[in-house]
């Protein structure tokens, strides 16, 4: 028999959890135990899932259902409760990523420009605590770039400007939605119980214009920060991973598709830890605007 300790692996950032011959209790307990010690990155691997040979969809619009999606879905739940976005990909709970070629040069999931380091939803106050990431095909072997920056090696002055004083970021939604916000001014770091330090952060939509001179040069500093920390993320077939969106920055490099079925393929969810505070928006079950 093997031990608790067999099962998990941990790098400094990334805590692997060997769901090989293990039952679904064990694996929640393993999730539960890696989110309580803040894990900021888990991958899954020796999941039981189905092999898919169907090629890499061209848009999701088309079906773009596996055998695998339930079991992705109900992994996701383990951490909190899945959810969905009403102007995303018609509020799915499980979002393909791959690439469109219409979006090719575009700062997007689908694109295949360098997607530069940032947090999930940055203008949402009900982001998602974490992203699960199923790995559908990925023979091109190409990461997702994570960042977990040690905020104690910000300067204090730094530190204080980000947590005490406030910026602002824009929708990173390619079209305007009526129903949401198109800015959220909010601090960029966020202090949580026990001194943590959280982040908000997309260096692509933040308002650089409305920076004072000692802001500028803390986001800068951040930035640099963030930069230094990168590392890859890889995800094999069958493999699934969760990111905590407020410690982990994530991205892709830039990649030529052949859009010919063969592209990476994952899939993901948004997990909230606290989706019952967002309940009285909600716009159907489990999808908020
Ligand atoms: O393609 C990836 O690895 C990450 C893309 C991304 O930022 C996302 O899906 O939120
Ligand atoms: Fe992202």
């Amino acid at each position: 028999m093997q031990t608790a300790h067999s099962l998990e692996e941990s790098s400094n950032i990334v805590t692997t959890i060997d769901c090989n011959g293990r039952s679904d209790a064990q694996i929640k307990l393993s999730i539960q135990r890696a989110t309580e010690n803040r894990a900021p990155l888990m991958k899954l691997i020796g999941l039981d899932l189905d092999r898919i040979e169907r090629p890499t969809p061209s848009h999701w619009i088309d079906n773009c259902a596996t055998p695998n999606d339930a079991r992705f879905e109900q992994l996701s739940n383990m951490l909190g409760n899945v959810f969905g976005y009403s102007d995303l990909q018609n509020g799915r709970l499980v979002q393909e990523v791959f690439p469109i070629r219409g979006d090719a040069r575009k700062q997007v999931g689908s694109g295949a420009i360098k997607l530069e380091l940032h947090t999930e939803d940055p203008i949402l106050e009900y982001r998602a605590d974490y992203l699960g990431f199923m790995c559908v095909s990925n023979r091109d072997r190409i990461p997702t770039t994570v960042a977990v920056p040690d905020f104690a090696l910000l300067s204090e002055t730094t530190r204080l400007t980000l947590c005490d004083t406030k910026f602002t970021i824009f929708s990173d939604r390619p079209t305007p939605t009526p129903f949401k916000p198109a800015k959220l001014v909010t601090s960029v770091l966020l202090r949580a119980p026990g001194g943590r330090l959280r982040m908000i952060y997309d260096p692509v939509y933040i308002d650089y214009a409305a920076m004072d001179a000692g802001q500028s040069a803390a986001f800068r500093e951040l930035q640099e920060l963030i930069d230094s920390a990168m590392t890859e993320f890889l995800l094999k077939e069958g493999d699934v991973g969760f990111v905590d969106n407020y410690q982990v920055a994530h991205g892709r490099p830039q990649y030529v598709p052949r859009y010919d079925g063969t592209d990476r393929w994952l899939k993901r969810t948004q997990i909230s830890s606290n989706l019952v505070r967002f309940s009285a928006i909600a716009v159907g079950e489990n999808v908020l605007p």
